[in-house]
């Protein structure tokens, strides 16, 4: 059974209880977990807050807690192939994506040591005659981290990486379908040396254990990657000693195509933007808003290439799309393409289950294509989750940058034109944390990630990644202390 880790051992929860996590993909139990409560999450965070107040781990040198965090690095380049397939067995997605992962997830603690130590605060040339004034980045102090199932590890790399190069202690709690590849870097953690209570993870449900994180006063910062209604109560549970607060929150992602884009690109990539990972992604260009002229022809080579994608279990290497996560999920997304059909949109590919009879157990969903869509669609705007584009049509530049900012959220988006002027103007006007110009859903550890609106709060990745981990101080000294005789 795998356990928790808690202040450097590994325990089963108070309570005893336990939890199946199933393959996606046949639904087969693929291992028992411990399942934690609040119980145990205060426990955590006790363990947490005790070896930030009071052992080294905020006081070391950041050379020192950069070389642990190079180790991890190391570790996760060394069990590469195990994570891969691991990740792959909880999540049903390709182990080809999961190899991609984890390589990602190996750059990201890497990107992190290395900027660990470049920061040795500024000196500010103070107004104040004969006096020194400085700024320096210190540690918050306990973070509570809770993680999707989408990208289990990749999205806890993005948490745990920075805050442990800034100087933090942690209670992680992955998300209770897919906690395995978390529960293995927790234990490449212990085997890199980072002392007892500065890592530690609890198992368990979000109403229990996410709940507890988010409330509890000795957590000093929430960091969340997850679903605007979570983002939202978490929000609400944080102000009770006002957290400090990081939302990575979904999304509804325009990809604009123009008539002067590259027309074989921009179908490939319409494809990209949507179908990895079965649309089980934040950043998926599920909107896509293509120029009025070439639309028909567009829709057409789409749904041509749509109906080519090969589903299957994501250890056949021809495999090119994996299961959805669970039957809820598949529920939720027939539930969504449904209501766009009530609403008016055409299927025209897929709109259901596979018949395949070697994918009855998996929990498949067609990649689907849904034409004639207009932006007061509520399948235009709400966050499906699955392998499901919409297509609106479009006029002119003005009327495609109305339409990809109608939207509650501001995650990413897409443009494909070969008319750089044209591609400049838009991304200006486009109210979006991150914009690919003739590209899709590209992310790397230089640079910043986040939303606009209602798609969160703060900036994971790059330099902006680490400070979400710093307090600010500013020291000021008087040079020539004397009596000032105010009084
Ligand atoms: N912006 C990003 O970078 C990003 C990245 C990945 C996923 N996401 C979003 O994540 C969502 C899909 O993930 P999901 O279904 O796991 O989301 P979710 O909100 O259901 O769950 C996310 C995590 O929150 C926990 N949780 C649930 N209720 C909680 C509560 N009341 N208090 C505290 N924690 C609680 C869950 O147990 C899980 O660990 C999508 O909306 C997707 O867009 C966003
Ligand atoms: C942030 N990203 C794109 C890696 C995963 C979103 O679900």
């Amino acid at each position: 059974m795998k356990k928790m880790f808690i202040n450097g051992e590994w325990l089963e929860a108070s309570s005893g209880e336990t939890r199946e996590i199933i393959n996606p993909y046949n639904q087969e139990v693929i291992a028992t977990v411990t399942e934690g409560n609040e119980q145990d999450a205060r426990f955590a965070i006790a363990a947490a807050r005790e070896a930030f107040d009071n052992k080294e781990w905020a006081f070391i040198p950041a050379s020192e807690r950069s070389k642990f965090v190079h180790s991890i690095a190391d570790l996760i380049k060394r069990d590469h192939a195990q994570l891969a397939e691991l990740e792959s067995l909880d999540t049903g997605k390709t182990v080809e994506e999961s190899r991609g992962d984890m390589d990602d997830i190996a750059g990201v603690f890497r990107y992190f040591a290395e900027i660990a130590d470049k920061d040795g605060g500024d000196i500010i040339d103070s107004p104040i005659p004969h006096s020194t004034s400085r700024v320096v980045h210190e540690p918050v102090g306990v973070c509570g981290q809770i993680t999707p199932w989408n990208y289990p590890l990749l999205q806890a790399s993005w948490k745990l990486a920075p805050a442990l190069a800034a100087g933090n202690t942690l209670v992680m709690k992955p998300s209770e379908i897919t906690p395995l590849t978390s529960v293995k870097i927790f234990e490449l953690m212990e085997e890199a040396g980072i002392p007892a209570g500065v890592v530690n993870l609890v198992l368990g449900s979000g109403n229990t254990v996410g709940a507890e994180l988010a409330a509890n006063d000795n957590v000093d910062l929430i960091s969340f990657t997850g679903g605007i209604e979570t983002g939202k109560k978490i929000m609400q549970a944080a102000s009770s000693n006002v957290k400090n607060l990081a939302l990575e929150l979904g999304g509804k992602n325009p990809n604009i195509v123009f008539a002067d884009a590259d027309f074989d690109t921009a179908v490939d990539q319409a494809m990209n933007a949507v179908f990895f990972h079965a649309g089980q992604i934040c950043s998926a260009g599920t909107r896509l808003i293509v120029e009025e002229s070439i639309h028909d022809d567009f829709v057409h080579a789409l749904v041509k290439r749509v109906s080519n994608i090969k589903l299957g279990s994501g250890f056949d290497p021809s495999t090119q799309m994996g299961p959805l996560i669970s039957a809820e999920h598949v529920t939720k997304v027939c539930h969504y393409v449904e209501t766009g059909k009530q609403e008016g949109a055409t299927v025209a590919v897929g709109g259901g289950r596979p018949e395949d009879p070697h994918l009855q157990d998996g929990f498949f969903y067609l990649p689907t294509v849904l034409t004639n869509c207009t932006t007061n669609m509520r399948v235009v705007q709400d966050e499906g989750f699955g392998p499901v584009i919409t297509v609106e049509k479009f006029q002119d530049e003005e009327d495609a940058i109305r339409l990809a900012n109608d939207s509650i959220y501001g995650l990413s988006g897409g443009i494909f034109t070969n008319d750089i002027a044209k591609a400049e103007r838009c991304v200006r006007k486009m109210r979006m944390g991150t914009v690919w110009i003739n590209d899709v859903n590209l992310y790397f550890p230089h640079a910043p990630w986040g939303g606009y609106k209602q798609s969160g709060i703060g900036r994971e990745l790059g330099k902006t990644g680490l400070e979400e981990y710093q307090e600010t101080k500013h020291v000021f000294q008087n040079l020539k202390p004397e009596p000032v005789h105010w009084f």
